[in-house]
């Protein structure tokens, strides 16, 4: 149902300037915790795009390291915005909180490993559809790094396995809290559900407002997206396709206002 902002294909897997210098042409301080980590990335071939997750490259302890650098450039871009951090009562640990919020919090989907999920066999081939939703999703978009805030519906025709309710929700909030564009994140979610639970049919619709269009830019306060993405079954039949929209609807009317 959607299509997807074509990245800019001279950065992807590139990761090397026309200098031959690593990133943004600064040469390469192998001290600080994120070039050893971006070097181990680099030299694995993983890729490290901003909605990725990278914690199975990170080593114990290097994330209270890497803290420690983001708090020190936040604490360079305070001081870039001519902002007296040394004065200023209310930014005296902005740098350090921000840090903490970006690593823990707001991004922890691309530095911690997916919550546990426990996944059973589906011994009674329950094979009837259901849907779960509202699930609250809040991420920020990869360009401007403001919120996105919102809704997500997730419809399963079970197959071999079964996960728990709650599962869908602690999965969502693992894959939205990333930079993110909306159509990319609901990708991604699927392809982790599909994983965990190997479903007949996958539905999934997001419904979030861009705080980039609403706090900045064309500051359109109501403007919302709505996308989904429908796989199995409910990709190949029309019927069950509608039965999942047709139960989100009922669950809550989403798709009108
Ligand atoms: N397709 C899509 N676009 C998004 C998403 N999040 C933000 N955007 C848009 O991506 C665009 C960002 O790129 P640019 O157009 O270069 O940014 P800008 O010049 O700051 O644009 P304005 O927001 O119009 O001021 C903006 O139009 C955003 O509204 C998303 O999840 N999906």
């Amino acid at each position: 149902m959607t299509s997807i902002i074509p990245a800019s294909s001279k950065d992807l897997g590139q990761h090397r300037n026309r200098n031959g210098l690593p990133g943004n042409g600064q040469p390469k301080n192998e001290n600080k915790i994120s070039e050893r980590i971006r070097a181990r990335l680099v030299a694995e071939d993983v890729s490290f795009l901003a909605n990725d997750n990278i914690a199975e490259h990170i080593q114990p302890g290097e994330l209270k390291e890497l803290e420690v650098e983001v708090a020190d450039r936040v604490r360079e871009l305070l001081q870039s915005l001519v902002i007296d951090i040394d004065n200023d009562h209310n930014t005296q640990e902005t740098a350090e909180r921000v840090a903490r919020m970006y690593l823990n919090e707001v991004f922890k989907g691309r530095f911690y490993e997916q919550p546990d999920v426990t996944s059973f066999p589906n011994t009674k081939d329950l094979d009837e559809i259901y849907t779960v939703g509202p699930i609250t999703v809040r991420s920020a978009c990869s360009h401007h790094l403001v919120p996105i805030l919102g809704n997500c519906w997730i419809g399963i025709k079970p197959g071999s396995r079964v996960i728990g309710l709650s599962k869908f929700a602690r999965v969502a909030d693992w894959v939205f809290s990333r930079p993110h564009i909306q159509e990319e994140a609901v990708m991604i979610l699927a392809d982790e559900i599909e994983r965990l639970c190997e479903p007949k049919g996958l539905g999934i619709i997001v419904k979030a407002q861009h705080y980039c269009m609403k706090w900045r830019g064309v500051k359109e306060p109501n403007t919302s997206m709505v996308n989904s993405v429908v796989r199995g079954v409910f990709r190949h039949d029309p019927s069950l396709k509608q039965e999942f929209f047709e139960l989100v609807r009922q669950q809550e009317s989403t798709l009108g206002a």
